[in-house]
């Protein structure tokens, strides 16, 4: 892989599709992980025909910004806020719950940008987050069993045999709905309704309690400091937009191999369904087909870790992802559990740091905390969702190195998923209000409470140089 960070960004379509190719086809003959059972049946090779001349999702040049902006969080002048759905769904794809989903996410951003006085790099979980690893590859209820659910990409939630079965016809679908959201997503944050002069509209809509509260004294602040920077005179184009990034989990090789375009002005290959793609925490084999595919594109990239990470797998991924240590390009998403993390991650942090690598590193506080609830839910609870980002905190404070960002499962909409939070959620309203096809998400107020706790802890950080 070539450094291609010196060409300037361009919004220039890619002309060449992706023909056969030794490197990017690699991955194929490694040992894989989590795949649908649909390999070479005519379905699968129509549908990866189809998708592989269809326009890329997003631009290369793009990409290029997300690389740089991510560079600065690793260098500790930015931080990284990814967040949305475990498992977006088809179905979920509707103007009001993107917009709901953007706006938190809008709204958790800037009381991150607030507390932190840095920029604040928005990514979604969005526009492409349909494929999940499991832990089984069966679910039985009743006594019946049937094929896991894996996410709208691969097969339908229904519990019955013809929406379990594996789709590939599903991958042209999911395309196509990454599209669409991509599409509201860029109007929304492009076309005014971003514009930082709106910040008490994002809280509309949205039902009164404590963090909602606290959102409005923070927006009457906001807005008062605009209105006298405008008596001065200020200029506020830049804030009417803000960039908000596209990402998901790049587990259908498939998918993501069909999307991967050479960009025409650097000859190098850019994986376009989407800004940023990671590489799941059951999926990181070193010579497995994930790290290799993830290797040879030019994406800022991801790395979830779990508690079983030890330093050595840190440092051998860094080496096969991030050869030539190009801070923005490698990012490590720790999901140790609020148990492990203070006791787990200081090994890590110090031996990469000690490496001389320089990566961003995020916390993702949710993958390690979930548990079942009394009544057979999946859930978290918000005290320990909490809890690990505080040790996240506190690991990188201690060693001087840089709590780059959070990732989390968040949603606008008024669910009840995850325990607790200051306006508490108890298990009773589970089966009124529970939605998600995965693993349970923070609502818009946990999601809100969160942003605040996190930007206190930034806060009383400060500015780096
Ligand atoms: O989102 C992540 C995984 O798909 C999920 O945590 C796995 O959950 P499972 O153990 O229910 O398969
Ligand atoms: C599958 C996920 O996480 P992990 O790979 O960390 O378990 C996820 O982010 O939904
Ligand atoms: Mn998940």
């Amino acid at each position: 892989m070539t450094d291609a960070s010196t060409v300037p960004p361009s919004t220039e379509v890619p002309v060449a599709g992706p023909a056969p190719d030794p490197e990017l086809d690699a991955w194929r003959a490694l040992p894989i992980q989590q795949q649908p059972s649909w390999q070479g049946t005519p379905a699968h090779r129509a549908a990866v025909e189809e998708l592989s001349v269809l326009p890329p999702l997003v631009f290369a040049g793009e990409v290029d910004v997300l690389r740089q902006r991510l560079s600065e969080a690793a260098q500790g002048r930015a931080f990284l806020l990814q967040g949305g759905d475990c498992a977006e769904t088809f179905a979920g794809a509707t103007a009001d719950k993107i917009s709901a989903r953007v706006k938190t996410i809008l709204q958790m951003a800037v009381v991150l940008t607030y507390g932190a006085s840095m920029p604040v790099i928005k990514m979604g979980r969005m526009a492409g987050q349909f494929a999940k690893p499991r832990s089984s590859d069966t679910e039985t209820r009743d006594g019946v069993t049937l094929p896991a659910y894996r996410g709208d990409i691969v097969n339908g939630y229904d519990f019955t045999p013809e929406s379990r079965a594996h789709n590939p016809a599903r991958m042209v679908k999911a395309y196509n709905t990454s599209a669409a959201t991509l599409n509201l997503i860029r109007a929304f944050t492009q076309g005014g309704f971003a514009d930082l002069r709106s910040v008490h509209n994002w809280n509309r809509g949205f039902r009164e309690n404590p963090a909602h509260r606290q959102y409005e004294s923070l927006a009457a602040e906001i807005d008062r400091a605009v209105r006298f920077m405008a008596a001065c005179g200020a200029d506020f184009e830049a804030l009417k937009r803000t960039e908000f990034f596209a990402s998901h989990e790049a587990l259908l090789l498939d998918y993501e191999r069909a999307l991967t375009r050479i960009d025409s002005r650097t000859g190098l290959p850019y994986d376009t369904s989407g800004h940023f793609q990671w590489i799941g925490e059951r999926t990181r084999q070193l010579d497995g087909a994930h790290v290799d595919f993830l290797s040879r594109v030019r994406n800022p990239i991801g790395v979830k870790l779990g508690p079983s990470t030890s330093a050595e797998d840190a440092l051998a991924l860094i080496e096969k992802l991030d050869p030539n240590r190009e801070p923005g390009r490698l990012t490590f998403i720790t999901r140790m559990g609020a148990k492990n993390i203070r006791e787990k991650l200081p090994n890590l942090v110090e031996k990469v740091t000690a490496s001389g690598a320089q990566v961003l590193w995020v916390t993702d506080p949710m993958h390690g905390n979930t548990v079942t609830s009394q009544n057979g839910y999946k859930t978290r609870n918000f005290e320990d969702v909490m809890d690990e980002v505080k040790g996240f905190f506190e690991v990188h404070d201690a060693l001087g190195t840089y709590p780059g960002g959070l990732h989390v499962e968040m949603t606008g909409d008024d669910v009840a998923e995850c325990l607790g939070g200051a306006d508490p959620i108890r298990e009773d309203q589970f089966d009124d209000l529970y939605e998600s096809v995965c693993d349970p998400r923070l609502n818009h107020r946990q999601s809100l409470e969160m942003a605040f706790l996190v930007s206190g802890a930034l806060a009383k950080r400060g500015v780096r140089p």
